[in-house]
């Protein structure tokens, strides 16, 4: 088993069990968060590891632990305190922190992730406290290699880096966005089974173009305009050479960079090292599944279906593509897939005659696709291509809040008997539309999931539960499936399975779009065994052990190496041996 930590590893006692061999003592050992169990460390620990006097006299079970944590957790006022405490309690004692999340998921992840998450980055340089992660940045980018050989985790698995140009739907926020990274890998440990130390989140400071945030003296980045060009791949090479040598079995999330780079990024590295684009590749899985359930609950198919994508950046057209992948896998042929999907953009569908994006190019309608349509201005309006096109279900992915207003929603209602709208930019305040409204103006006929979480919809008298329509259904288990495989490369067949897991999964629960929150860690499970055989079947997966397993064994297998909160003996590394 590979080295874990500068300061530990992993080993197994004469009598099987599991402990931690650790190389540091005393004082300094209670600020390694991976390793302090604080009041939690048995008499025996604290007699061998220097531990006497430091820590109070009464020994804390976990349980008390988490209690008295928890307890002062419902102290805190505001949603930006409860993370803020949750995210000091994560740098002080990682354990304890993931036992907390495992115990209140539901409750925690909108702290811990979307929406928060969203307020923490807007201000991160003024709530900063602990380090955790990598901070790459124009200043030293030249000198990356040693820098990862100061972090002191030895067998990374799991890296989400951002640049920070297109935060959920907050924009460019310079080093802020380290806190995107943070969440998502507690997302992977709490939802994926991804042991924390296995995980490293980056930020790679490129700059920022917010005169704000550079004229701001307490902004903790790099205080000039972002890199672009050669200087910005010249960057993101040295980062990802220097990845691949201190951690060839690393897999990279590449997330919330803006159109102009996401693409471009996830398609230079995708074959040099294992890597996705969440907001392109996550958010199609998620999107495609959710349609998927939600043609089922009308009685119709995926193929019954056309869909009008609001946005066409990473997130719109990620969902655009895998809509397309998914109406094929069906059955229809590329053109028939194409006729089926269209884009809006700010200036209304996307044509060709306006200045597009390569990504963009392949989506882009002709004069003859629209011969008819009745257009007031030089492209249809979103109003015009809902109302024209006949379609059936509406994505947002625009970060434009209430551009699904009622004409929009009423003229998709006018086209089918249940329309299908998921307003899924984040976080709360950028949604296209609040699901009530949505309900109140189809009269509970609409299909609803959104990005951010909201609570369920009375209407009429039924109570209407709102899917969460966030790629956190796809991520954790994708990268997790990939870990376990040791994919050499993040197909897109890998990403298909992803997708049709979630769909699978979701049937189970009767009348949903998406599962509910509390399960996201078995739907998570299920993901990562999809995607591991699917990287079996592509022949990509490198770690031989798994290759021959039958889908059973597939499944123990990963099960058992879900990584579960829990405190591991710890002993001394020159007295290993001693039993404590
Ligand atoms: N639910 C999820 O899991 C999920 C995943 C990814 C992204 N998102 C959300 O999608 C949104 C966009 O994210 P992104 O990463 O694609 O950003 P992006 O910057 O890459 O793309 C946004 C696109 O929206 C377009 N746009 C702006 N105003 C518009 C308007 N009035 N009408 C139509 N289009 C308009 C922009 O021109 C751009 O092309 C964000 O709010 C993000 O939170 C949600
Ligand atoms: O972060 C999220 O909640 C989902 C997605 O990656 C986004 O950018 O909105
Ligand atoms: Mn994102």
């Amino acid at each position: 088993m590979a080295q874990v930590s500068r300061y530990y590893d992993v080993k197994r006692g004469p009598d099987g069990h599991r402990y931690l061999s650790v190389k540091v003592t005393g004082f300094s050992l209670l600020h390694i968060p991976l390793l302090n169990k604080s009041t939690g460390f048995t008499p025996e620990e604290r007699r061998f590891l220097g531990l006497e006097g430091l820590v109070p006299p009464h020994t804390s079970t976990f349980e008390e632990q988490k209690q008295r944590t928890y307890q002062r957790y419902l102290q805190q006022v505001t949603d930006l305190d409860k993370h803020e405490f949750m995210r000091a309690l994560q740098d002080r004692n990682e354990v304890l922190f993931y036992g907390i999340l495992a115990d209140h998921l539901e409750e925690l992840l909108p702290i811990l992730y979307t929406p928060t998450v969203g307020e923490a980055v807007r201000v991160f340089s003024h709530i900063y406290r602990y380090p955790r992660g990598l901070s790459v940045s124009t200043l030293d980018v030249e000198r990356v290699d040693e820098m990862l050989d100061n972090v002191p985790l030895d067998d990374v698995r799991m890296i989400v880096a951002t640049d920070s140009s297109a935060i959920l739907g907050i924009g460019d926020q310079g080093f802020g966005g380290m806190a995107i990274s943070i969440g998502k890998l507690s997302l992977y440990t709490a939802a994926g089974g991804v042991g924390p130390d296995k995980t490293l989140p980056v930020e790679l400071d490129v700059g920022t173009n917010r005169q704000d945030l550079i004229d701001d003296p307490l902004y903790l980045g790099v205080h000039h305009t972002r890199l672009t060009g050669p200087a910005y791949d010249e960057f993101l090479d040295s980062f990802v050479e220097a990845v691949s040598s201190r951690y060839p079995k690393a897999i990279i999330q590449w997330e919330d960079f803006a159109r102009g780079t996401a693409f471009h990024v996830l398609n230079r590295y995708r074959k040099v090292i294992p890597s996705f684009n969440d907001d392109i590749q996550g958010t199609g899985a998620m999107a495609l599944s959710g349609l998927i359930s939600a043609a089922r609950l009308k009685g119709e198919t995926l193929q019954d279906q056309v869909f009008v994508v609001v946005g066409a950046g990473a997130g719109g057209i990620g969902v655009a593509g895998m809509i397309r992948s998914g109406l094929m896998r069906a059955g229809l042929n590329a053109t028939e897939a194409a006729a089926r999907v269209y884009v809006v953009d700010r200036f209304g569908l996307l044509m060709h005659g306006q200045s597009l994006e390569d990504h963009q190019l392949s989506f882009a309608k002709t004069p003859a696709d629209i011969g008819g349509w009745d257009v007031a201005g030089e492209w249809p309006s979103l109003y015009e291509t809902v109302k024209a096109s006949g379609a059936t279900a509406l994505l947002g992915l625009s970060g434009v809040p209430g551009l699904f207003n009622q004409p929009v929603v009423e003229a998709l209602h006018a086209n089918t008997e249940r329309p299908i709208i998921f307003p899924l930019s984040n976080p709360t305040a950028n949604v296209e539309a609040q699901p009530a409204d949505v309900l109140r103006w189809t009269d509970g006929a609409a299909i609803v999931a959104s990005g951010s979480p909201f609570a369920d919809v009375e209407f009429g008298g039924r109570t209407y539960p709102i899917g969460q329509g966030n790629n956190a259904f796809i991520f954790p288990g994708l990268g997790f499936g990939a870990i376990i495989s040791r994919a050499r490369e993040i197909t897109d067949g890998m990403i298909m399975a992803a997708a049709e897991t979630l769909a699978d999964e979701t049937a189970l629960h009767g009348e949903r779009v998406y599962p509910p929150i509390a399960d996201i860690r078995a739907v998570s499970l299920k993901v990562a065994v999809r995607v591991a055989r699917q990287a079996i079947f592509e022949g990509v997966a490198a770690e031989r052990r798994v290759r021959n397993l039958t889908d059973d064994e597939l499944a123990a297998f990963v099960e058992r190496r879900f990584w579960r909160p829990h405190y591991l003996p710890l002993r001394k590394a020159d007295d290993a041996q001693m039993l404590l």
